[in-house]
């Protein structure tokens, strides 16, 4: 080919990537105009990354605080490219997670999650996808089932007592964060796995190690997901994964060896796994289940969804999830709670009261849930300022109007939890730790929308009983026989972390010392 032709075919290229490069450019600026045109005030967004870069530098919290003083309860940002509304007013939460629940049933579907197994879980389905798995699960977190599982808890809350003994003993320094998460490991495998371990004892446990594994993917590998979500399926196939295949693959492993067990040898095991191999067999359980999490009656798969039970997929999936979803957030709950017991004696004795005139010196048992109004309002001030999940969100699948906002199919809807929970009008003095809010007299004043740990409405977290249970049991035991208090390494309250979700900033050291 003559020169000539070589220069205008490279100028013709030259001229189609610039061209292709202002319509994406334009579309682009486009899309940080949509919350404008709605009316909705909010901060400057930056080209393609929106206000991810401040809600990352300063932290999703700080950022919530200032832009609701800036802009009032409702405004908008661009989470990256995605147009959302921030809304911190109760009225119009109640409105979206419950009474037009059927305009905003899912979360933000995501590219980072869209992986096996992840895709397949309760968190990150969809639409009746969504509803069948939920209707499914529901049974399995009946106060029956949970009753079942108390000896698998009693158990590990005997391991965590002779733990605590020998820190005493010691007078050792004990982080609350690593003491909790060994105990909420240990419930995990037994109550969703079958499996007898102990990581309080032996914190190299296999079954531990590889599921932090899965957990906590290197920070570099969740940053880049979360810059670039379109860059997801490539990184996935890369290897560069938030679901890594080996620890992956050693979890199905033994769910796969359980669930071989438990089809030959037919006995009636009483776990979450049990419950996913019920529904595989489509063993129907009407077993009721307490109202707040159990939607099933509202939660119908339209008529063209006719499946039944779960795929193999789908049970693996979601025994792992319960892993994922329930274990940090339960730790969590344990460890703030003990840390603030240690750092309020006046707290800590009206427990220690309560659970001597509950239990005496028996072993712990449902009585947490039935006797202990006290430890109630503990967990709940305990969750009301450390909510491990300090946002949530819905997508919007049809057209609707939230009071006076018009708010349009695929609009992503942001609800800043931790906001609510420390909003001076609903709580006074609100980063003070004070279980006096939740006597049922001081609930009854206030919105039921400005707390909401577990989320609310049918999407809410399916967990919450169990996890209550959990928490409860674990701390009951502990102050039946000790006395956490904080010492010299202490720092109270807890400087915590809230940028894409509430953790400890630190160590929280305590010491326990034996009751007389
Ligand atoms: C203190 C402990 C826990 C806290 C604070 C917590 C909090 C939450 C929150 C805030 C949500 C989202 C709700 C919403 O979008 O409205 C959620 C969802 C979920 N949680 Fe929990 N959770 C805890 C423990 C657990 C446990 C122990 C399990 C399982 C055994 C669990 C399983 C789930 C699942 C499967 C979902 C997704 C539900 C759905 O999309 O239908 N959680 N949790």
């Amino acid at each position: 080919m003559e020169t000539s032709g070589w220069i205008s075919i490279t100028w013709t290229l030259l001229l189609g990537v610039v061209t292709l490069a202002i319509i994406w450019f334009w579309k682009s600026s486009q899309t940080f105009k949509v919350l404008e045109k709605m009316g909705l005030k909010g901060p400057e967004p930056r080209f393609i990354i929106g206000n991810m870069g401040q809600m990352t530098k300063k932290g999703f919290h700080a950022c919530f605080k200032e832009w609701e003083k800036e802009y009032g309860k409702v405004y908008g940002v661009y989470r990256a490219k995605q147009p959302s509304i921030v809304i911190h007013d109760p009225d119009m939460l109640r409105e979206i997670m419950v009474k037009q629940f059927a305009a905003f049933p899912n979360r933000q579907s995501s590219k980072i999650a869209d992986v096996k197994p992840w895709r397949s879980t309760l968190q990150f389905l969809m639409d009746d996808h969504w509803r069948h798995v939920r209707n499914t699960l529901s049974p399995g977190f009946s106060t029956g089932k949970l009753k079942h599982m108390l000896p698998v808890i009693q158990r590990c809350c005997r391991n965590l007592v002779k733990h605590v003994q020998q820190k005493a003993e010691k007078g050792e320094d004990v982080d609350t964060k690593v003491l909790s998460n060994a105990f909420s490991m240990d419930v995990t495998a037994g109550t969703g796995f079958g499996m007898e371990v102990c990581c309080l004892q032996n914190p190299e446990e296999p079954f531990g190690v590889v599921a932090n594994q899965i957990l906590y993917p290197p920070q570099w590998v969740f940053t880049l997901h979360f810059l670039f979500p379109f860059l997801s399926p490539v990184l996935h196939t890369l290897g560069i994964s938030i679901a890594p295949k080996k620890p992956i693959q050693y979890m199905f492993d033994i769910i796969s060896a359980a669930i071989k067990e438990r089809r030959q040898d037919n006995k009636d095991y009483k776990d979450h796994l049990q419950t996913l191999v019920d529904a595989q067999r489509q063993k129907t359980d009407d077993t009721p289940v307490d109202p707040e999490i159990d939607h099933r009656d509202d939660l119908k798969t339209s008529s063209t969804w006719n499946r039944k039970g779960l795929t193999e997929d789908e049970i693996y999936a979601n025994s792992l999830n319960f892993l994922l979803a329930g274990y940090e957030n339960t730790a969590s709950g344990i460890a703030f709670l003990l840390y603030n017991l240690a750092g309020s004696p006046h707290c800590l004795r009206k427990l220690q009261d309560e659970v001597d005139a509950a239990l005496g010196k028996d072993e712990v048992d449902y009585r947490v849930v039935s006797d202990m109004p006290y430890l109630e309002m503990c967990l709940n001030e305990t969750l009301r300022l450390y909510p491990p999940g300090l946002m949530l969100d819905r997508t919007c699948i049809a057209d609707t109007e939230i009071k006076t906002l018009h708010v349009p199919k695929g609009m992503l809807i942001t609800i800043p939890v931790y906001s609510v929970h420390t909003d001076p009008t609903n709580w006074p003095d609100p980063l003070k730790f004070d279980p006096e809010r939740h006597t049922s007299e001081a609930r009854a004043t206030r919105h039921p929308f400005s707390f909401m740990p577990f989320g609310i409405g049918p999407r809410n977290c399916i967990g919450m009983r169990m996890s209550q249970l959990e928490v409860k049991m674990a701390v009951a035991c502990i102050v039946q026989k000790f006395s956490p208090f904080l010492c010299e390494q202490s720092v109270f309250p807890a400087k915590v972390s809230t940028h894409v979700r509430l953790g400890p900033e630190e160590k929280m050291w305590i010491k326990f010392k034996p009751r007389a």
